[in-house]
Parts: structure tokens; sequence; C-alpha cells
């Protein structure tokens, strides 16, 4: 395999950015954004509440803020970024403003978000589990001010909060308090976009997060390439023992997918960032990897995937939020590969994997992207690997059927 793969925009950076430029003084645009489930979504949510949302051209988004109001719904789909970043959003609307997504959606953790902001004052009806379907009553602002919140079941019940605040009263003081919150990046994301359009934040303490209320500008957003979106892309590269490149890999960035380049060099690949992007060099071998993934979480799946074909074992821990993703990632990995003829232990907060003979059969994917995209990386290796569902990959990268059959076929 040798190919060159141009990635979609960063879903995490297109999100923010959208959240950002509909509370913000003027109008925006966004250069390259993901157009996807996830990122459509949230863009519908914000135009119902009175954003002027345009997604016409797939190559410059602009957004002009209007009078946020309901009555309006938002379907978060199985969106987390639309259904923690959209409801203190919501808060500053004037009138009601419901929120509902896909079945599972109701699972995802919201319920310390929907306390939080209750505890700032926003009145919220929600189901009895503290989650969705729930309705904003919207008071036209928010107070805000001190929060204390339990954000170890994910990062964006605090990028949320922190997200809508410069239009708070008050700014914010988010305090968590619990076990630690995964996906450090994210967070840091949260802050550095917040400060480029205009707001002041302090994450200096640990656990601990300050913005001040004032106005935002309207600006120009450059979207990054989705890094962890590459992830099966140059995994195939190790398992192939073949290159991929991704061009416009930043030379800086906060995407947690950045981390690529440390995991699968340390997997048996070579990673190389040059002027015409990340260049990936697979060596023939796929070892096994002992690694803390709590800060890139999602970039599980195309782990594990590598993990299940390597030649010696793997520990992968740290990363029991992510049950509460899209599906239980943990269990749905432990159970579809094993299915496969994996060597597969479940943990808590993770999975262990050793050598083994893998053969194909089917690998349902839980209406998941990633798993998707795992079981896509399997079968480069394993011939027969059969997906339930390959059409959730729309979530974050429609073009993935396409792209994935051009490097397999080696047309790039
Ligand atoms: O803020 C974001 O854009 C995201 C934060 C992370 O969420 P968790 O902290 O819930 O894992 C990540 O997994 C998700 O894909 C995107
Ligand atoms: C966890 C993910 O998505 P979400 O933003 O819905 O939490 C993901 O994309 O891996």
């Amino acid at each position: 395999m040798r190919a060159r793969v141009r990635l979609p925009g960063s879903k995490s950076i297109t999100a923010r950015a959208l959240v950002l430029s509909a509370i913000a003084a003027g109008p925006s645009t966004l250069r390259y954004p993901l157009r996807a489930r996830d990122t459509e979504l949230m863009a519908a949510g914000l135009r119902a509440m009175g954003a002027e949302v345009d997604s016409g051209q797939d190559e410059r988004w602009t957004v002009r803020p209007g009078r946020l109001a309901g009555p309006a719904h938002v379907d978060v789909g199985l969106s987390g970024t639309v259904m923690r970043f959209v409801p203190p959003v919501a808060g500053l609307a004037d009138g009601p403003i419901t929120f509902d997504g896909d079945p599972h959606a109701r699972q995802r953790p919201l319920g310390p978000l929907v306390d939080a902001l209750r505890s700032i004052g926003v009145r919220i009806d929600s189901a009895d589990t503290g989650g969705l379907p729930l309705t904003v009553h919207g008071a036209g602002g928010v107070t805000g001010g001190d929060v204390t919140i339990d954000a170890s079941a994910s990062s964006q019940l605090v990028s949320g909060l922190l997200l809508a605040a410069p239009a708070f009263d008050k700014g914010i003081v988010v305090r968590h308090v619990g076990p630690p919150v995964p996906s450090a990046p994210h967070l840091r994301m949260t802050a550095q976009m917040l400060r480029e359009a205009g707001a002041t934040v302090d994450d200096s303490t640990r656990d601990v997060w300050t913005v001040e209320p004032g106005g935002l500008s309207g600006r120009d957003w450059d979207i990054e390439p989705d890094l962890s979106g590459a992830a099966p892309f140059l995994a195939a590269a190790l398992v192939t023992g073949g290159q991929v490149t991704v061009p416009g890999w930043p030379r800086t960035t906060t995407q947690p997918g950045d981390r690529l380049r440390e995991l699968l060099t340390a997997m048996g690949g070579e990673c190389a960032l040059t002027d015409d992007g990340l260049v990936v060099t697979g060596t023939g071998a796929v070892h096994g990897l002992d690694a803390d993934l709590s800060e890139v979480g999602e970039l599980t799946p195309a782990i594990v995937a590598l993990a299940a074909l390597a030649d010696s074992p793997s520990r992968l821990t740290g990363v029991g939020h992510i049950r509460g993703h899209e599906t239980d990632r943990i269990a749905a990995l432990a159970r579809e590969l094993t299915g496969l003829g994996a060597d597969v232990t479940e943990l808590d907060d993770g999975l262990e994997l050793r050598p083994a003979t893998l053969h194909g059969g089917d690998f349902a994917t839980y209406e998941d992207h990633r798993m998707a995209h795992a079981a896509a990386v399997v079968g480069l290796a394993v011939p027969g690997v059969r997906l339930s569902d390959i059409a959730c990959t729309s979530k974050t990268m429609p073009e993935f059927p396409e792209l994935w059959a051009s490097i397999v076929e080696g047309t790039h």
C-alpha cells in the first residue's frame, strides 16, 4: 500500500468553531469544516435557536449570530458534542429548547452538566436519569458563577460549560471533583479556541477552569484535518507494511490524534512529520503496546484493532469512560474481536490482548463509526471480516467507505 489520504476537517474544532461563532458579536467563517452528521446536527441545532449558519459551500461555512430564542428543538443524534455543547447555549435563549437524539444517546452521560447548569440558575426539565430527553427553559441569559461538577465521565461536560461562559453574566468558574477527567487535549483545545475568539480563560490550576464574561469577536476559523479520523488510515500502513501520507498534518495542535505519531512508532511504524504532511511507514511488524490512553480515548478502537494483529501482548488502560461513548466500546471491542478469534480480556478501564490467529466472521458496529474503523483495519489482514453496517461512519466521515476502498485498491 502506498497511499495519500486527504482527510476532512476536525469534528472537535468544527463543533467548537460553530458554537463560539453563534455567540460572537459579529459574523464568522469556517474554512474547511467537517461536513458529517455530527457537525450538520450542530449547525442545525444552532440554526433552530436563531443563529444564521450557511453550510451551503463545502469549503466555507458562514455563521451570523442572531437573537437566540425558543421554542425550538435540537436533535443531538448520537453526538456527544451536540448534547453537551448546545444546552448551555440554550440557557441564553429566550424560550423553551427541547433536546433528544438517537435511542442510545439517552444512555450517554449528561446528568452532571444538567445539574451544573441548574446550579447557575438555568431551569431544565430532564428525564429521571438526569439526561435526555430534556427541555432547557432559556431565560434570555445565564447568571453563571461557581460550579462544581464530576466530569470523570466526559471532558465534554466541562467544555460545554466553558464554551458558552463568556456570554454568562458572571462568566464561570468550573471545579471538577471526582476521578480524573479524561481527554485533557480536548480541554486545552476548548481553552485555546475560546482565547482565539477573544475570551479570557485561566486553566493554569488542575481541575479548575475560569472564563471571564465578555464579548467574543467573529473571526475566520481555519479547521485542521481530523487527526483522530486519520487513525485507521495510518494503522493501515503498519498492517500492510506500506506507506500512508496525510497531507496538512499540523506542526502544533491541540488535537489528541497527534499522539498517533508516538503510539504508532511504539507499535512498530516509522512516523515522519514532513513538509508534505505526516508519512507513516510500516516495517512489516506490528508490536503490542502497553499504554494509558486516557488522554486519547477516541483513538482506542483503531489502536485495539492493531493490537489484535500484533506479535506481542498489549495492555491498554485508563479508558473506562469510553463505555459511555457511542456504544460501550470496551465491551464491544472485546466481544467482536473475540468473535474473530482474538485473545482479549476486558478490564474495567481498558483491554488486554495477546497474540492469536484471527479468522473471518461478522463484526457488529453498534452504530459506532470507530467500531467500523476498527473492523476495516482488521480486515486488511484477515479475509472475510463482514461489518454489520458501514453507514455509521457518516457520524464523522461520510466519505470513509470510498476513501478506504481507494487506499485498498491503491488508486490514491
Ligand atoms: O470535546 C471533544 O470534541 C471530544 C472530547 C472527547 O470526549 P470524552 O472526553 O467524552 O471522551 C472525545 O472522545 C470526543 O470524540 C470529542
Ligand atoms: C466519542 C466520540 O464522539 P462524541 O463526540 O459523540 O462523544 C468519538 O467520535 O469517538
